[in-house]
């Protein structure tokens, strides 16, 4: 596998990613709202905002977890299909990985359900995760870093044209961070199109586009250049703030 897009039918198949007039609704609260964005294929996208701005809630979304609640979201211009709980094609790795008990091994093959054993890929997989000499050790007993780059290496296994990462880093140390960060711009490399969401300048450093949300709204969609970096290192994570030159695009 060159894991160069996974497969382009499936690249083909899911950019652009469209989202117009988007909206999510959890109870009475608007979570997201009249969000009219585009999504290109390749490079790395940061989604940045305050706490609860809707970060986490758009790559739900994006995956298939949850449905808009209006507008539509469309890829290559098709709705996507109703069925299943995510849509093909895409790989999404959470803040916190949950484990399946039984060895790093086996965790890794459930990446492969369905499509038969294939040692070289897992042996490729756990090298891609710094796991070589741990395979037959039991997951659970990998600290937060290694759990990580296995999440990495599993979703790569899927041959994903676009891999959404919520916070990857945010219960890292600042070592583990540098090896998922190492791991996520290889994957980039590889054609594999990141969206993840952050709140560290250090990630945002690595984004071709970054897209501020802000009480389930886009408030910004541009280049990292184009944000304020005094502003990036002087104010709390999460509330990155635009430069006065920023052109904000709803496609980048
Ligand atoms: N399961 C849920 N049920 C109802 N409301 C929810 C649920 N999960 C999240 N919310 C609400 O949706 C809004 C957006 O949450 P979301 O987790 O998408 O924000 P976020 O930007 O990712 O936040 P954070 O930076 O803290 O991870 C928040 O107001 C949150 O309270």
């Amino acid at each position: 596998m060159n894991g160069s897009c996974g497969a382009d039918v499936a690249c083909a198949a899911l950019f652009p990613i469209s989202l117009q007039g988007v909206g999510l609704r959890r109870g009475t609260n608007w979570v997201l709202r009249g969000l009219d964005l585009q999504i290109a294929r390749g490079g790395i996208t940061a989604v940045v905002g305050p706490n609860g701005s809707g970060k986490t809630s758009l790559l739900r979304l994006i995956h298939g977890l949850e449905r808009p609640t209006c507008g539509r979201l469309l890829f290559a211009g098709q709705e996507p299909p109703l069925e299943g709980m995510a849509y093909p094609g895409q790989a999404m790795v959470f803040a916190h990985t949950p484990m399946l008990r039984g060895t790093v091994t086996d965790n890794l093959r459930l990446a492969l359900t369905g499509r038969g054993s294939d040692p070289g890929l897992i042996e490729a997989a756990l090298i891609r995760a710094g796991l070589h000499s741990r395979g037959r050790q039991s997951a659970a007993s990998l600290s937060s870093g290694q759990r990580q780059r296995l999440a990495l290496a599993r979703a790569w296994m899927m041959q994903p044209a676009l891999l959404l990462l919520d916070e990857p880093c945010s219960h890292l140390d600042p070592q583990a961070s540098v090896a998922i960060l190492q791991d996520v711009q290889e994957l980039a490399a590889l054609g594999i199109t990141v969206v993840l969401s952050t709140h560290r300048p250090e990630e945002i450093a690595l984004a071709q586009r970054v897209l501020r949300l802000d009480h389930g709204q886009l408030q910004t969609f541009c280049a990292p250049q184009s944000l304020n970096p005094q502003r990036l290192g002087a104010i709390p994570p999460g509330d990155y703030a635009c430069s006065r030159d920023c052109i904000c695009h709803s496609s980048v």
